[in-house]
């Protein structure tokens, strides 16, 4: 049934932003030069994530799982009447970013709206996209003159995603003899220290990103306690740390945290809440199911890894609303933002110096200070 309230205008084609994988083994090693050029990351490092990936075939899971969502996105925006096209482009790897303008452009776009894979505030999760759309709408050159690329507000504050990670928590929860017994782990990317000191506004506040975590594990730990009729204190801790090892990062790692929990009480389950990303791609396939099983077996403790929000169709439902929303506020309404969490909410078009590029200044869409 269309609803008559939906109206995806001045937007004409919506851009899916994503990370990108290798899809075979001769794209491991480039993709991973490409990631990681100028980042100062030891070449041990490179062949030991090479290897995750040969494992595997050369093939990450990541394109297929934002194949799947592409088409989950087309069928939510049919089911409610928008007909506007959807592009995918990704920052490392085909299709790129450049691409993907090119064939807005071919669809005749004028006004684009880009909702990224990734929900948090911080220069890799926000403002490196919004760089490199910059340099992707550079690189398409005079044939995109005049296009403007507008964002989706980051989104770890809409209900759309804390509502699936609170569903799915539950789900798996349930499954044990004892929730209450649970050892909840919430993981997420680990960051240079730098990197989470200086997210945020740009104000000097910073520390954005382990906040929009702890905010969001706070909130599960209440919703998804309540509904097992039981109490919940899960903590925050990392995973695929990077760079080199005199440089600090987010800490406590995954891994040594399991092996904690194991001495303290092997008997007590670890369950493991990947809320830093939306779909199983390598960091959860070989980091969480792969690695930190293997910890939690080695040290005897039982282990459940709970699903990420990808296969959730109110998580599809959310990125939709989250698009109108962005739409409204485009066109000059007032749009109170949906949000699940306490404390701020996001603003779609960032502030200047929000979550800055440490190494280089680059241009940035989606942002004040274009
Ligand atoms: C915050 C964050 C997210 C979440 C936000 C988002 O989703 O964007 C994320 C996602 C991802 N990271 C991914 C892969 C990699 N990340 C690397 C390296 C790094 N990640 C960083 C941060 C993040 N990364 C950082 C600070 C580095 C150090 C280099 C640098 O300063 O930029 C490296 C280099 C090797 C290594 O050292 O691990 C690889 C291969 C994949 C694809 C997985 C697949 O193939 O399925 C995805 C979704
Ligand atoms: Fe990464």
């Amino acid at each position: 049934m269309p609803d008559a309230s939906a109206d995806l205008s001045p937007y004409d084609v919506v851009l899916l932003g994503s990370f990108g994988g290798p899809e075979a083994e001769d794209e491991v090693m480039p993709f991973l030069r490409r990631v990681t050029a100028g980042r100062n990351i030891p070449d041990e490092r490179l062949v030991a994530v090479g290897e995750h990936y040969y494992a595997r075939g050369g093939r990450s899971p990541i394109n297929d799982l934002n194949r799947d969502l592409l088409a989950r996105l087309r069928a939510e925006l049919d089911r409610r009447g928008l007909d506007v096209p959807v592009v995918w482009g990704n920052r490392n790897s085909e299709p790129f970013f450049a691409g993907a303008l090119h064939e807005a452009l071919d669809l005749g776009a004028t006004r684009v709206l880009a909702l990224f894979t990734s929900a948090y505030s911080c220069y890799s999760s926000c403002r490196q996209y919004r760089e490199d759309l910059a340099g992707a709408l550079e690189e398409v050159g005079p044939a995109a003159d005049g296009l403007v690329v507008d964002k989706v507000r980051q989104y770890v504050t809409h209900p759309g995603l804390g509502r699936a990670w609170a569903r799915a928590m539950v789900a798996a929860l349930r499954t044990l003899p004892d929730p209450g017994s649970a050892r909840l782990l919430y993981v997420t990317h680990s960051v240079p220290l730098a990197m989470d000191d200086t997210s945020g506004p740009g104000d000097g506040e910073g520390n954005l990103y382990t906040d929009q975590h702890l905010r969001l594990a706070h909130r599960l730990d209440e919703v998804v306690g309540a509904e097992l009729g039981t109490t919940l204190r899960g903590e925050l801790v990392f995973c695929s740390r990077s760079g080199p090892p005199s440089q600090p990062w987010l800490e406590p790692d995954v891994n040594d945290r399991i092996e904690e929990l194991a001495a303290e009480d092997p008997t007590a389950p670890v369950v493991v809440v990947p809320i830093g990303f939306v779909s199983d791609h390598m960091e959860v396939v070989h980091d969480l199911d792969t690695e930190a099983a293997e910890t939690a077996e080695r040290v005897g403790v039982p282990f459940l890894r709970v699903p990420t929000p990808h296969g959730d169709d109110g998580f599809v439902e959310g990125l939709v609303d989250l698009l109108l929303e962005r739409a409204a506020e485009a066109r000059g309404e007032v749009v109170v933002p949906d949000t699940w969490l306490p404390g701020d909410v996001r603003p779609s078009v960032c502030d200047p110096g929000c979550c800055p590029n440490l190494r280089v200044a680059r241009p940035a869409l989606c942002g004040r200070d274009r």
